[in-house]
């Protein structure tokens, strides 16, 4: 059943189906691959950005804790003949708190661990003890440090910065540091938070702990981050990108670098689906501008496969009724403008023509006297058709060889058949464009005269008898014939009696003495 459907299927839309089916897998390719590309683009270019923005951020933090230990290392060098002089640690305590702003608060401790001098005063820390909880690297240390988080005995959680003091003679006196409070604002929040977009991208800085020391999330610091390979790639000092899901499950174009003086790692990150969400619209856009022009190819195509499939389907319609009259006209007429079109054109052409000249033949052997060439009786009886059918009045001569039988018992049958060849040559030369000759028997013949009245029909048998008469048959001699005619007004007159009165007229001849002509009915016409 599907094959038998698929048979009828016509060459246009077949041509079609397909142009059609390729221009629409062409085109979505071309989108998808569009698509991709341009996602590929944005990710790779989201990641680079923001590994160059991290780098930056890192490069800044860097410079920062530089100036910041720059600072500490003065105020150290100062204090180092001052431990002793209260008003001045304080008055330096103060000045660095408040003149940088860089920390929340700022304290001297004693090689003891106690706590001689802080800003602000409000602190009230001046004799706390220090210990390695609250303050674990400091003492140990005796060299400028950069804390991991810690709670303060006061309860902050902070990082601190702290550089050594020692004598001239080069003894251990304490140091002088500064803390940052992570979960207020700070330093940190004023060099990295500025840069906070709204479009849900954000920055944090990890510890070499991979503990979160800046979030704009505040409630986040001091959180431990676990199975996160950014934060696992900066701790360890590299500076790339990667795509990943953040805590919250939500996927995050990242891009880090570490801040290799504190073993911190910056973090620049952005939603995935933040990244591409223009894409979609992109996309769209992309297509409807090119609906235009698809619809320009797809009308083009229409109008190549009805140009390309005419001719054949011209050629096929008319071969299915190459039966009919004007099928080969028709086949004729078809613009065959390429090659096999043209070929096949030809070929049909060609077989009908063999067909036409074989059925014509067929027709003309059908309705002719073999050995005279004139029309036998079938052919006699399609042109009274014709002259029935057009109402074409003629008038009709019967005529007959007289006393053939003793050609025959004479000279043979041979000579006989020569003597009916030559007669019907005698009447070709004696008839009309338009006279209709039959043989209808034996030796007996029938003229039709269209178009011609009695007497003119009488005229003409009369001159054919004549020149038989006169005529000199091979063999046989002289013979003569006798002659009845007949005329047809064309009225509904059944024509079957006008052959009859005709060869009752020639009867009539014969009975009068042969080689003679009789009419039936009277000539005027
Ligand atoms: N050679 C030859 N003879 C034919 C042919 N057809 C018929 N005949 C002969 O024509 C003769 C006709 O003879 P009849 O009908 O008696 O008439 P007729 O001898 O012509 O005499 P009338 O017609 O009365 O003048 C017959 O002997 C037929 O055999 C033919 O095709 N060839």
């Amino acid at each position: 059943m599907l094959l038998r459907s698929l048979t009828k299927i016509n060459l246009r839309t077949l041509i079609l189906s397909l142009a059609v089916l390729s221009v629409l897998i062409t085109s979505g390719n071309s989108f998808y691959a569009t698509y991709e590309v341009q996602r590929t683009l944005l990710i790779n270019n989201t990641l680079e950005a923001n590994r160059v923005y991290a780098t930056k951020l890192a490069e800044v933090t860097d410079a920062f804790l530089k100036t910041t230990q720059s600072n500490l290392s003065y105020s150290a060098n100062f204090l180092s003949s001052q431990m002793d002089n209260n008003d001045i640690l304080m008055d330096e305590t103060r000045r660095l708190h408040q003149q940088s702003g860089t920390f929340n608060s700022v304290y001297v401790v004693n090689a003891t661990g106690t706590v001689i001098a802080a800003s602000p005063q409000t602190l009230d820390l001046k004799g706390v003890k220090v210990n390695s909880t609250n303050a674990p690297q400091h003492l140990e240390a005796k060299q400028p440090l950069i804390t991991d988080p810690y709670v303060s005995p006061l309860g902050n959680y902070m990082i601190n910065l702290s550089h050594p003091i020692f004598s001239a003679n080069g003894d251990y006196q304490g140091y002088i540091g500064g803390s940052i409070y992570l979960e207020q604002d700070n330093i940190l929040g004023a060099i990295l938070g500025k840069h906070y977009y709204h479009d849900g991208s954000y920055l944090y800085v990890v510890d070499r702990n991979k503990t979160l020391i800046y979030h704009p999330n505040k409630e986040r610091i001091g959180q431990k981050i676990a199975n996160n390979i950014a934060i696992d790639d900066v701790v360890a000092g590299k500076e790339d990108a990667h795509a990943l899901f953040n805590s919250k499950g939500i996927e995050m174009l990242a891009g880090f670098a570490p801040v290799k003086r504190a073993g911190w790692g910056v973090v620049a990150q952005r939603p995935k689906q933040a990244t591409l969400a223009g894409l979609d619209g992109h996309i769209v856009s992309v297509f409807i501008k090119a609906l235009p022009l698809t619809f320009l190819t797809l009308l083009g195509i229409w109008l190549s496969a009805v140009f390309i499939s005419r001719p054949l389907w011209q050629l096929a319609y008319n071969a299915q009724l190459i039966d009919k009259k004007e099928a080969q006209g028709n086949i004729s007429s078809v613009r065959s403008w390429y090659f096999e079109a043209a070929q096949l054109k030809l070929a049909i052409l060609k077989g009908t023509g063999l067909l036409n000249d074989k059925i014509s033949q067929l027709h003309t052997d059908s309705h002719t006297d073999v050995m005279t060439g004139l029309l036998n009786r079938r052919g006699m009886q399609q042109m009274l058709d014709q002259y029935q059918e057009k109402q074409r009045s003629f008038a009709v001569v019967t005529l007959d060889i007289d006393h053939f039988k003793r050609v025959n018992d004479s000279y043979g049958h041979d000579v006989g058949d020569m003597v009916i060849k030559a007669l019907a040559a005698l009447m070709k030369n004696n008839a009309r464009k338009e006279d209709a000759l039959c043989r209808s028997g034996g030796e007996e013949f029938i003229i039709f005269l269209p178009d011609t009245t009695l007497s003119t029909a009488l005229t003409v048998a009369e001159r054919l008898r004549l020149q038989v008469a006169e005529f000199n048959m091979p063999t046989a001699g002289f013979i003569t014939i006798s002659l009845g005619i007949a005329y047809w007004p064309g009225d509904p007159v059944i024509i079957n009696s006008i052959l009859k009165q005709a060869d009752q007229a020639l009867y009539q001849a014969k009975q009068q003495g042969r080689n003679r002509t009789v009419t039936a009915g009277n000539i005027t016409p």
